[in-house]
């Protein structure tokens, strides 16, 4: 069995020899990929490196988002059994105690049921001694099983502060993008399935992205989505309604009908073209970035498909147009 340095040496290794930037979601695709706890993952990825020997940003992070992004959401549903086998733990405690301490009251009974011929004096000294031996016994066993079920109990409360501990973390989570710190598609179809009432969504993509990755490369690629995720958030009173749908795409949840929302997208898009990153290492200073935007109106509490088809062609519109705008272009 590999000890957890090995782990740390070979996926260090491997982020080396694939020159791929050690950005979090790196590391954990070779760590999981090194320490094997993801089959799925080592299958695609021999896959991917069986035809060319390369990983690529690109696969890299189809292959996150394939296997690991949402291995969070799984890990959700590991703590969710533990929770389970622990309130069947808890349920069995208490079945135990319930046996336990009706024996004990039969044998009680059973006692005080022999020991009442003492009152007529006609109970020899011997049953009585051995009345009292056995009572003591039970006793002793009754306290036993008392002290059995105090320390059961208390390792379920600790098991139960952890559970909670680590549930409450993970869902919270299962529900953020790691780069940018904004919440994700899953937690976008919750939101809107919790709202209520006429709801605009605003789908924006960043124009010619992969230019940026080329000509830059993917740490600073990061750098423009996490200063484009800064400025959404900014630009929005709830940061909650904002979301990164994965890659360069992101979507804005405005609880308000199109024409506001339409305005809003127009603002964020203005915004958006005065973002500047620079590489701190070369001075370089990346200025032109820009973003498409498709807005659509929907319904609080609908499945969120219909209105992302909508919004995303409505986008996919303000990019054949040629970028740097939003659909509908009025209303
Ligand atoms: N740096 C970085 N790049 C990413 C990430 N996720 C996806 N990408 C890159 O985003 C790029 C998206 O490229 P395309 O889908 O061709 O889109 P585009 O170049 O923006 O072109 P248009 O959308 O048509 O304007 C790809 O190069 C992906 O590798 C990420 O987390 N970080």
């Amino acid at each position: 069995m590999s000890t957890v340095y090995d782990i740390f040496k070979k996926t260090l290794g491997l982020l080396s020899k694939y020159r791929l930037p050690p950005t979090p979601e790196h590391y954990s695709l070779w760590y999981v990929y090194v320490s094997e706890e993801n089959p799925e993952l080592n299958r695609a990825l021999d896959q991917t490196l069986a035809k060319s020997d390369e990983l690529g940003p690109s696969s890299a992070a189809l292959l996150y988002q394939a296997h690991l992004a949402d291995s969070r959401w799984r890990d959700t549903q590991g703590l969710n059994d533990s929770l389970q086998a622990l309130t069947q733990e808890l349920s069995s405690t208490l079945q135990d105690t319930r046996q336990d301490t009706a024996q004990f009251q039969r044998a009680l009974n059973e006692r005080f049921a022999r020991l009442s011929g003492i009152e007529d004096g006609n109970i020899s000294l011997d049953t009585l001694m051995d009345e009292v031996r056995n009572l003591v016994k039970d006793a002793k066993w009754m306290n036993g099983s008392a002290d059995h079920l105090q320390s059961r109990l208390s390792t379920a409360e600790d098991e139960v502060s952890r559970l909670k501990e680590a549930l409450a973390k993970s869902r919270e989570e299962a529900l953020v993008d790691v780069l940018t710190g904004l919440r994700n598609r899953r937690a976008f179809d919750m939101e809107l399935a919790s709202m209520t009432g006429p709801v605009s969504l605003i789908l924006l993509d960043l124009d010619h992205f992969k230019a940026v990755n080329d000509n830059y490369g993917h740490l600073l690629g990061d750098q423009v989505l996490k200063a484009t995720a800064r400025q959404i958030s900014l630009f929005l009173k709830d940061e909650a309604l904002a979301f990164r749908f994965g890659g360069e795409e992101f979507a804005v949840l405005v609880d308000a009908p199109l024409a506001v929302a339409r305005r809003k997208a127009e603002s964020l898009r203005s915004l958006i073209a005065k973002v500047t990153v620079t590489d701190k290492r070369t001075g370089q200073k990346i200025d032109k970035i820009t973003a498409s935007l498709g807005v659509a109106q929907g319904q609080g509490g609908e499945s969120s498909i219909q209105l992302v088809d909508k919004a995303d062609a409505l986008l996919y519109e303000a990019k054949r147009l040629g970028r740097n705008r939003v659909m509908p272009l009025s209303l």
